[in-house]
Formats: structure tokens, C-alpha cells, sequence
């Protein structure tokens, strides 16, 4: 039996390029990894079982546990890669928000990559992971890497970056998720709207903040604030209007700044230190903008196996 635990995502910078050919978005994409995370256990399996899944945690009962599950997708393309049978029981210890905007079934996809891994004995490479990964999804490879990094093309091509420190953070859980292509939908509708158009050769592709990765590099949370940007937000809140008074809400109560997490609709907000999250968070749980309140910090590691027994 391997345990993995995974990190979360939030993206400080999501900077949105025009619409390619292949319908995704080129981006400059800067994730962070928090201590918010899940668990993935993989249990060997009776041979001709094929992947089967459980889910606990508040949201299980939003988690698909058929084939589609990006855990269960991950480890059938893991063993069709090495040509093994994919046996496997995984179970799925959910504390990320579904359909959040924070990665989760991304994660739960890298940090069963790497738990079958280690139950199979295969060894895989690093960068070969990293393709697997990639072919799951945009937002899978960085699961994988954790910490701080720049992700490229559609988010997949990652370049790690430095970081000093430990940033706190507050995440507020909506109710219901949004969908990520309806939100890219939306982002695009209203660049149309706004005359600009949403096409590669009307939008340039966007570069990464020098201030933001200078913030980064510095751990300084007062220039991180005010360097965040994500270019989806204008989408998620145009799909979810009552979102305006979550993040007014953080703010009120003290956060440096607040954002949508990538695609949404959880909001994000960076404070001071940790007694400011604290105290963010408790503001949060008592407004009424939102579902449930999390303090956390980060960046912390990638998908990692932590019990192997
Ligand atoms: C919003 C982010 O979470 C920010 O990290 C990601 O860009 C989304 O990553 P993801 O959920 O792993 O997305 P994927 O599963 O790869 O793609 C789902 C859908 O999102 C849209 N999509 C995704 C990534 C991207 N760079 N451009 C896009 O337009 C496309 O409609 C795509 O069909
Ligand atoms: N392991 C999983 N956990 C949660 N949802 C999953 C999982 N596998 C597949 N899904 C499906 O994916 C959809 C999106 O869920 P997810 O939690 O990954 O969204 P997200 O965090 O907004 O994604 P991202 O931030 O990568 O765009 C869910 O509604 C669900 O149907």
C-alpha cells in the first residue's frame, strides 16, 4: 500500500493568450503550491480487477468514481505505458474544493502516477512522468512538481522558480464549482464583446510579471499582493456575480489582496502572516460569502510518497 500526498494550486499570475487552433489558451502561467492538498492511496489489487476507486471527505459525493477520474485515468496510461495490467485499488482522501479552480483532480492525477509508480516497482522517469502527466491535463505536471513554477504552451511546459519564504493564504469555498472550458468560454466571449477578439493573432501571449517573480524570489507579501493578476477573473465573476462580495469580504477583514484561484470559483487571499490568515479565515466563515474558509501556506512540495508500509 503507497500513500501520496499532493498539493493544491493557486496561480499568482494567469496571464491568458489568445484562443490557439487546438482550443486551449497559450498562457504564462505562474502556479503555487499549498499545503491544502489530498491523499491518494494505491492498494495492489487481484489480477483482472482493473482500476477501482473510493472518495472521502466533504465533497466525495461531487467526485466521479468511474474511469473518468483523472486518478483513475493515470494509472491505466501509467501501465499502458509500461505494458502492465493496471490492478489497482486508489483511494482518494479529498480535502481540495471540486471544481474549485485549485487543481484537485489534477492532483489526485499526478499523485496516482506517482502511487502506482511505487506500487508497481516501474521507476519511471522523472521527465517521463512529467509527459504522462501532461497527456492528463494542463494543470497535472505541476502537480507533480510542486513549489513555485512557470508554466508555458497550455501550462504544461514548466520551468521551476526561486522562492523564499512561506506565503500564507486564506482559501474561501464556494458553493457549486465552474466549469474550466466554460470559464476560457467566457474569457474569450468577452474579449469579443469588448472588440479586442480572443484569436492567437489578436491576443499577444502574455509574459510573466518581472515584479511578481522579484516578489516571489524576495518572499515579500506586500509586493506579491500587489504583483497577483489573474486575466480569468473577469470570466469567473461575469458567470458568478456574488463572488465581488467574497473577495470584498477578505479584504475587509484584512488580506493583502484577493483573487480568484485560476478558473474558480474559490477565492484567494495572501496575508501578512499566519495570525493574519487565521484571522481572515475566521472573518470569512462568519460572512456569509462562502461556503467554508481555509487557512494554509505554501509553496510546498509535489506529489510525494508518504507512507509506503
Ligand atoms: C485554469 C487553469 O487551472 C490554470 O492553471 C488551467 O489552465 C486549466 O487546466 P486543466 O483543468 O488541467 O485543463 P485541461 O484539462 O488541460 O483543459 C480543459 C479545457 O480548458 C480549456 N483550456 C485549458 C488550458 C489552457 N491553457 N487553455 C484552455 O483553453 C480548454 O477548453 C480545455 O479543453
Ligand atoms: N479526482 C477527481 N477529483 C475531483 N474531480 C474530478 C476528479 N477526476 C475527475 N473529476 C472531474 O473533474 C471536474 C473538475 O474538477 P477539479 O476539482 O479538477 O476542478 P478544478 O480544480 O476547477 O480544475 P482546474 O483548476 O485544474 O481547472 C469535476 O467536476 C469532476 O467531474
Amino acid at each position: 500500500m503507497i500513500t501520496v500526498r499532493v498539493p493544491a494550486k493557486v496561480n499568482v499570475q494567469l496571464g491568458v493568450g489568445g484562443l490557439r487552433a487546438d482550443g486551449f489558451h497559450d498562457l504564462a502561467n505562474v502556479f503555487f503550491a499549498v499545503a491544502l492538498g489530498d491523499q491518494v492511496t494505491a492498494t495492489a489489487a487481484e489480477p483482472g480487477t482493473g482500476v477501482t476507486l473510493s472518495c472521502a471527505g466533504p465533497d466525495a459525493d461531487q467526485v466521479p468514481l468511474d474511469g473518468t477520474n483523472l486518478a483513475a485515468r493515470a494509472a491505466r496510461l501509467l501501465a499502458a505505458h509500461h505494458g502492465v495490467p493496471a490492478d489497482v485499488h486508489l483511494h482518494i482522501d479529498k480535502s481540495i474544493p471540486v471544481a474549485g479552480g485549485m487543481a484537485g483532480g489534477s492532483a489526485d492525477g499526478a499523485a496516482a502516477l506517482v502511487a502506482c509508480d511505487a506500487l508497481w516497482a516501474l521507476a519511471t522517469p522523472q521527465p517521463v512522468l512529467l509527459e504522462l502527466a501532461a497527456e492528463l491535463g494542463s494543470d497535472v505536471p505541476f502537480a507533480l512538481l510542486g513549489g513555485v513554477a512557470l508554466g508555458r504552451g497550455r501550462g504544461e511546459l514548466l520551468e521551476a522558480l526561486p522562492v523564499s519564504g512561506t506565503f500564507h493564504w486564506v482559501f474561501a469555498v464556494a458553493e457549486g464549482g465552474l466549469s474550466t472550458p466554460a470559464v476560457f468560454r467566457e474569457c474569450d466571449r468577452l474579449r469579443e464583446q469588448a472588440g479586442t477578439g480572443s484569436g492567437i493573432d489578436q491576443v499577444p501571449t502574455p509574459d510573466p510579471s518581472a515584479a511578481l517573480l522579484t516578489a516571489l524570489a524576495e518572499g515579500d507579501p506586500v509586493a506579491l499582493a500587489a504583483a497577483l493578476g489573474n486575466d480569468l477573473q473577469a470570466a469567473a465573476l461575469s458567470l458568478r456575480p456574488a463572488l465581488t462580495g467574497c473577495l470584498e469580504a477578505g479584504l475587509t477583514a484584512g488580506a493583502l489582496a484577493a483573487l480568484v484561484s485560476g478558473s474558480g470559483p474559490t477565492c484567494a487571499f495572501l496575508a501578512k502572516d499566519a495570525a493574519g490568515a487565521e484571522a481572515v479565515a475566521a472573518a470569512l466563515a462568519a460572512s456569509g460569502t462562502c461556503r467554508a474558509a481555509h487557512a494554509t501556506h505554501g509553496p510546498v512540495a509535489g506529489a510525494q510518497v508518504i507512507d509506503g508500509g
